[in-house]
C-alpha cells in the first residue's frame, strides 16, 4: 500500500526527505486551517504538526484515512488523544529531540532574569543608559528549584550546577536514585517554594500542575524569588503574575509558553510588564532540535505506517507489541479466541473474564486488547484495532475481569475466556503450539483439541454409541465434509461435547438437521477466519 502524509506548522525540511526516502508521498502546506484543512485531510494517512495546529475532534472526524498523527516535539496538548484513540488513530511524539535546546533556553532565561539582560538591551537600543537600575544578582551559591525532574529538568540541573547553583527538585514520580545521581535534593513542593531563589517548571500542564503558583500560595514563596516557565502556559496562573510582582512576592518571571498562543489581548499587560521577560515559545526553536524532531517523527511514522515499529506512540501500547516476535502468537491466539467467545455468548452479553496462564500472563494487558478486538470486530461497524478496542468496550459497557497465573499447568500457555452471562458454553480455553498452530483445548472443562479456525459445530450429546455416526451421516447426506473433530466427555455414559470442523459455512437449515438428531443438545456454530 502506498501512503501519503501532510506536513503542517513549518516542520523542518528534513522531515520531507526522510518520508520520501521511505517511499511515502509528502505534501506540505503551512497555511491550511478551518474548512480547507478538513477538506484536505481526508486523503492523508499521516499528519505531522508542531504546536500551532490544533488536532481536535472535528479535524480527526474529517480525517477518513488518517492512521497516524505525529507531533514533531514533546507536548501533545494540541492533539485530542482520546478522540484519536477512539478512532483507532495512532498518536506519536518525539520525546527527546528538543530536550537540550529547551534546557539551554531555560538556562538562558535564568541568566537573563538574574542580569536583566532583555530589559537593559532594550534600554540601550532606545538610546538609554541606566546601569543602576539594572543591577543584577549572581546565580552562584543560589538555590535553583526544579519542578519536574524529567528530561529537560535534568539537563537544566546539570548546566546550572556548573554555574555553582544548588539544585533542589520536586517531582513525586522521580526516583531517589536519579536525584542522587544528579546531585539533587528531592523535597516537598512547599519546601521548594520557600527555599528556591529561582524556580523553573518542567512538567506537562495537568490538573495537578495547573496554577501551581498563584496568589493562593503566594505566602509560601521565598520573598523576591524568580520564576521561569519554559514548559506550558498556565502552570503559573497568568492573571496572578503581575499582582505577585507588584506585591513584592516575586522579583521577576521568564515565560516562553502561554495558555493561548499567540497570546490574546488580555495577556499583553503581562507581556508589557518590565519584570516579565518573554520569548515566543522558542524553547525548541534551534536548527538542531528542529532537525532532530523532524527526522525522528518521519522515521517513526514511516515505520508505523509500514507496521515495522511503533516507537514513540502514545496511545498504541498494544499495537507497538505487534512487531514483537514473542508476543505475536499470543496476540493472534487472543483475538481468535475472543472472536470464538463472542459467537458462543448469548445476546447482550457484557460480562467476560479473561485468564492468562503461563508465559503469556506477562502480556495480559495487551492480550486483553486483542481479545476485545476479536470480540468487538464481530459487531462494531467501525474498524476495531488494538488502539481503540478498549474504548469501544467501555462505550458498550463491557465489563472485564482479568486474572493471571505465571506458573504453567497442562499447557505452557493458556488463555481462557469465561462468559458470565448465562451462556450455554461458559468457558473456552485455547493455546498455541509452536508459532502458529492455534488450538481450542478445553470447553467447559471438557478436553477438546481442535484448530481455532474455520467453521466449527459444537454440540453436547449423551455419551452413547452411534452418536457420531448419526452426525457424520447427516452431514454426508448434505454433502458437507468433516475436516476434523474432537470429542470430550465427563464420564463414560454421561455428557459429551463434540466439536466438528467442517469444510464449508453451514446454513441454519443444515445445522437444524444435526440438532434434530436424537441425543444432540445445545448446538452452537462458530465461524472463524482462516489464515
Ligand atoms: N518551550 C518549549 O519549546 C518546550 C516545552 N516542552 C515542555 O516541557 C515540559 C517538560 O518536558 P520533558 O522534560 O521532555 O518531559 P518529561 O516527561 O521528561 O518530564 C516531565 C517530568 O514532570 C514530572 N511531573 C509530572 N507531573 C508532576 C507534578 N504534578 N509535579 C511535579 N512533577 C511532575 C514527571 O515525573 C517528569 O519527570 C513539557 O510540558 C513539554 O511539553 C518541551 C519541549 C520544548
Ligand atoms: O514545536 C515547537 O517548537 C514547540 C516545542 C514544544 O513545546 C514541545 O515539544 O513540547
Amino acid at each position: 500500500m502506498s501512503f501519503n502524509v501532510l506536513l503542517l506548522d513549518n516542520v523542518n525540511e528534513n522531515c520531507e526527505e526522510v518520508f520520501e526516502e521511505c517511499g511515502i508521498t509528502v505534501h506540505r502546506n503551512h497555511n491550511l486551517s478551518g474548512q480547507e484543512l478538513y477538506d484536505e485531510i481526508k486523503s492523508y494517512h499521516g499528519l505531522v504538526v508542531r504546536s500551532a495546529t490544533t488536532v481536535d475532534a472535528d479535524l480527526l472526524q474529517a480525517a477518513d484515512n488518517l492512521k497516524v498523527v505525529g507531533r514533531a516535539g514533546v507536548g501533545v496538548d494540541n492533539i485530542d488523544i482520546e478522540e484519536a484513540t477512539a478512532r483507532g488513530i495512532l498518536v506519536m511524539n518525539t520525546p527527546d529531540g528538543n530536550t537540550i535546546s529547551t534546557a539551554e533556553h531555560t538556562c538562558g532565561m535564568i541568566l537573563a532574569l538574574a542580569r536583566n539582560i532583555p530589559q537593559s538591551v532594550n534600554k540601550v537600543k532606545n538610546r538609554g543608559w541606566d546601569r543602576k537600575k539594572y543591577m543584577g544578582t549572581e546565580v552562584q551559591t543560589k538555590t535553583l528549584g526544579i519542578v519536574g525532574l524529567g528530561k529537560i529538568g535534568s539537563e537544566v540541573t546539570k548546566r546550572m550546577q556548573q554555574f555553582g547553583m544548588e539544585v533542589k527538585a520536586y517531582d513525586p514520580y522521580a526516583s531517589v536514585e536519579k536525584a542522587e545521581r544528579l546531585g539533587v535534593e528531592l523535597t516537598e513542593l512547599d519546601e521548594l517554594l520557600s527555599t528556591a531563589d529561582f524556580l523553573t517548571v518542567h512538567t506537562p500542564l495537568t490538573e495537578k500542575t495547573k496554577g501551581l503558583i498563584s496568589m493562593d500560595n503566594a505566602d509560601k514563596l521565598k520573598k523576591g524569588m524568580f520564576l521561569v516557565n519554559c514548559a506550558r502556559g498556565g502552570i503559573f496562573k497568568e492573571d496572578d503574575l503581575i499582582p505577585l510582582i507588584e506585591e513584592g512576592y516575586i522579583a521577576g518571571v521568564a515565560v516562553d509558553s502561554y495558555s493561548s498562543e499567540p497570546p490574546t489581548d488580555e495577556l499583553y499587560d503581562l507581556l508589557d510588564h518590565p519584570q516579565i521577560i518573554t520569548t515566543p515559545h522558542l524553547g525548541a526553536s534551534t536548527e538542531e532540535a528542529q532537525e532532530k524532531v523532524a527526522v525522528q517523527i518521519a522515521r517513526q511514522m514511516s515505520d508505523a505506517l509500514e507496521q515495522k515499529s511503533f516507537k514513540g506512540s502514545l496511545n498504541g501500547k498494544s499495537i507497538s507489541l505487534t512487531t514483537n516476535k514473542e508476543v505475536q502468537p499470543y496476540l493472534k491466539l487472543a483475538e481468535k479466541l475472543g472472536s470464538m467467545a463472542i459467537q458462543l455468548a448469548p445476546e447482550h452479553a457484557n460480562e467476560f473474564s479473561f485468564r492468562y496462564t503461563g508465559t503469556c500472563a506477562k502480556f495480559a494487558d495487551v492480550l486483553t486488547d486483542s481479545i476485545l478486538k476479536g470480540i468487538l470486530s464481530q459487531h462494531v461497524s467501525e474498524a476495531v484495532n488494538l488502539i481503540n478496542a478498549r474504548h469501544f468496550a467501555d462505550e458498550r459497557g463491557i465489563n472485564i475481569r482479568e486474572t493471571t497465573a505465571s506458573k504453567a499447568q497442562t499447557f505452557n500457555d493458556l488463555i481462557t475466556i469465561t462468559l458470565d452471562d448465562g451462556a450455554e458454553y461458559q468457558e473456552v480455553s485455547a493455546t498455541v503450539f509452536g508459532d502458529n498452530d492455534y488450538r481450542i483445548v478445553e470447553i467447559d472443562g471438557f478436553g477438546i483439541e481442535l484448530q481455532l479456525e474455520g467453521d466449527i459445530i459444537m454440540y453436547q450429546n449423551v455419551d452413547k454409541p452411534g452418536m457420531l455416526a448419526g452426525v457424520s451421516g447427516a452431514l454426508a447426506n448434505q454433502d458437507i465434509n468433516i475436516a476434523s473433530l474432537s470429542l470430550g466427555r465427563t464420564k463414560k455414559g454421561e455428557n459429551a461435547i463434540t466439536a466438528v470442523s467442517v469444510d464449508k459455512e453451514l446454513t441454519d437449515q443444515e445445522l437444524k438437521t444435526i440438532l434434530d438428531l436424537d441425543g444432540v443438545r445445545a448446538l452452537q456454530y462458530v465461524s472463524l477466519p482462516v489464515d
